[in-house]
């Protein structure tokens, strides 16, 4: 890594910083982008650093600036006591700082894009490659891999943004109780041919697995299913029916043949309608999920995905727990929407999860699929309203994992999840172990900058109607102040929105109004940098600010300008968490 530190003079008294390059002095400057302004040559530099007590925050390192005295020394002396942190940088990608320069505003994808980590993309130099090409959540499935392999791609990402200064987040996603088949003892598929019979058993096999038999992980299965019952794998990849029941094996009959994969999903239906025995009555959260959760917790992850949630209850017990066992970092919980209850209780599920994901995969195998469409479109629209930020998943793009090329129907699927402005699109088997991740990223990328695009132009503004999400008056302030704030920026068409937040919410709430341009969020904290990333529309940084706007705004606008990513004449409009105003300005 390349030692890089610049040091300007100031050249005038203006409060916008105007810096001319300095050589500067030997130094022991840890290695990061530093702007130093200081207002004449200094003679020496040193730098003192101590481990931060935040671990998510660079350490914090002491700048001891020796000026020669000529000019002044003011700035110099106002800056020498901050920190690295401070004085030097603000947090962002190279791939965010690269295509603002090289396009502007406008052209920055507002589609988030969620990866699932897997055999085909666990190595440093493919999860490396997922986050150039734009990848923002990474997300661990603890249906398969051992905990092991999850830590060690949890490591790989922190590296990763620790070395290259990416954000990307970290979700888990927990198994849940479905019902699924076994792991086919090793092999990686299994054919079922029309008529065969197969045997679907509750006992566990030594192996090798007897041919044409599959375990099933759910206890009371041979007691919930019935002879002449349906039972599809997949949702309906595979079908069989239920011909005989000999205690814990039940005999089936392939009625539509397809290849069994390790561990599918499993559902029985009766009468054309999906069958919720006892199996409706497993819970939420297995004992192995709690494990994973501890894992999770453990391991500071930034998203916890819960799967098969069925009422607020469950999302509202574990933020308890969670709570209890964290002190200052904040697990954001993502509820899965893939059955029937999660549907019925839909309102109250999102209203208490911090965001939610229309899990289209079980989704399919509990309502038929010809209610899903509009499913997501609620789901959606829902969590718009309600503010909390929404995942489109599965199935976006299966066709790539076998082929470099998507089916015309799937780029159709994510244009309509991107023209809904979900917050994010996830893929699924396409990255995790399909031949073509990077490409089927690289589709998921140029299907949503381009609709984006389509959808600016048109002028597309619906006029949705964003209801109140607050309790307190202030609560009320803030969003009138975000509403107003990007209403006014797409009738003056101003070139981004600038929000400083500690906590993320400001920033969410512009994001929920859909802006026409880019929101370039500044938070103090890595942690929330991440959390924010997403969020529809928000470019995230890491940057220390104070309470004072004037004087964030000077720093944000010497920093940025520094880096080329903004430039004087650009029109902003600015709003903060700290100081309930909006401001509308040129950049000096
Ligand atoms: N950690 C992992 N280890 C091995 N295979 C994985 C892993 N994560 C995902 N996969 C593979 O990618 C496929 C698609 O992932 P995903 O959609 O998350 O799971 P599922 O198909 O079980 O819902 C899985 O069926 C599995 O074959
Ligand atoms: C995302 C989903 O969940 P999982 O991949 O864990 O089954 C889904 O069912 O669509
Ligand atoms: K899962
Ligand atoms: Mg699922």
């Amino acid at each position: 890594m390349s030692q890089s530190l610049h040091l300007f003079t100031q050249t005038n008294r203006s409060p916008n910083l105007t810096f001319t390059k300095h050589p500067f002095p030997k130094s022991n400057l840890p290695a990061s982008n530093c702007w130093f302004p200081v207002t004449s040559a200094p003679k020496s530099i040193s730098v003192r650093t101590s481990a931060a007590s935040d671990p998510n925050s660079a350490p914090s390192s002491q700048v001891l600036v020796s000026s020669n005295g000529t000019g002044g020394g003011v700035v110099a002396t106002e800056y020498s006591s901050l920190s690295v942190a401070d004085v030097c940088s603000i947090e962002v990608d190279a791939v965010t700082e690269a295509e603002l320069k090289e396009n502007g505003f406008r052209s920055t994808r507002r589609t988030k894009i969620v990866c699932t980590i897997g055999p085909a993309t666990c190595g440093f130099e493919q999860l490396e490659a997922l986050a150039v090409g734009g990848m923002n959540v990474a997300r661990i499935n603890m249906c398969h891999g051992t905990r092991e392999w999850h830590k060690s791609v949890i490591e790989r990402v922190r590296k990763l943004n620790e070395e290259k200064g990416f954000a990307v987040a970290i979700m888990m996603d927990t198994e849940g109780s479905e019902i699924h088949m076994g792991d086919l003892g090793g092999a990686s598929s299994a054919k079922a041919e029309d008529g065969e019979i197969w045997t679907f058993s509750v006992r566990a096999f030594d192996s090798p697995r007897p041919e044409r038999t599959i375990n099933v992980n759910y206890d009371g299965f041979a007691e919930d299913v019935k002879v002449g019952d349906e039972l599809l794998v997949d949702g309906g990849m595979v079908r069989f029916e239920v011909i005989e029941k000999i205690g814990p094996d039940v005999k089936c009959r392939c009625t539509d043949p397809g290849l069994l994969l390790p561990r599918a999903n499993l559902t029985f239906w009766r009468d054309g309608s999906l069958v919720r025995e006892r199996n409706a009555m497993l819970p939420t959260i297995s004992s192995k999920d709690w494990l994973d959760i501890d894992f999770g917790i453990a391991e500071g992850v930034d998203f916890i995905a819960i799967s098969f949630v069925k009422s607020a209850e469950v999302i509202n017990h574990l933020k308890s727990y969670i709570a209890a066992r964290t002190r200052d970092t904040d697990i954001a919980l993502i509820a899965k929407i893939e059955s029937i209850d999660s549907l019925k209780n839909l309102e109250e599920i999102i209203q208490a999860s911090d965001g939610a994901m229309v899990a289209r995969g079980d989704l399919g195998a509990q309502i038929p699929l010809e209610q899903v469409p509009s499913a997501q479109q609620k789901i959606v629209q829902l969590c718009r309203q309600l503010n909390k930020p929404v995942i489109v998943a599965s199935q976006l793009l299966e066709s790539m994992i076998e082929y470099p090329t998507p089916t015309r129907a799937e780029v159709a699927d994510v244009s309509e999840a991107v023209r809904q402005r979900a917050d994010a699109l996830m893929l699924s088997g396409e990255s995790a172990m399909g031949q073509f991740p990077e490409k089927a990223l690289a589709v998921l990328r140029s299907v949503s900058v381009r609709i984006e695009k389509w959808w600016r132009e048109e002028k597309r503004h619906e006029a949705m109607e964003l209801p109140a999400v607050g309790s307190t008056f202030s609560d009320f302030i803030s969003e009138e102040i975000c509403n107003s704030a990007a209403k006014m920026a797409n009738n003056l068409a101003v070139d981004a929105l600038f929000v400083y937040t500690k906590n993320g919410h400001m920033a969410s709430l512009l994001s929920r109004c859909r802006p026409d341009c880019p929101i370039f969020a500044f938070t103090t904290t890595a942690s929330v940098r991440r959390r924010l990333n997403l969020q529809w529309g928000l470019i995230p940084f890491r940057l220390s600010f104070s309470d004072d706007m004037e004087s964030n705004l000077n720093k944000t606008f010497s920093l940025l300008k520094a880096r080329g990513m903004i430039k004087s004449g650009d029109l902003v409009i600015a709003v903060s968490d700290m100081l309930q105003s909006i401001q509308v300005m040129n950049v000096p």
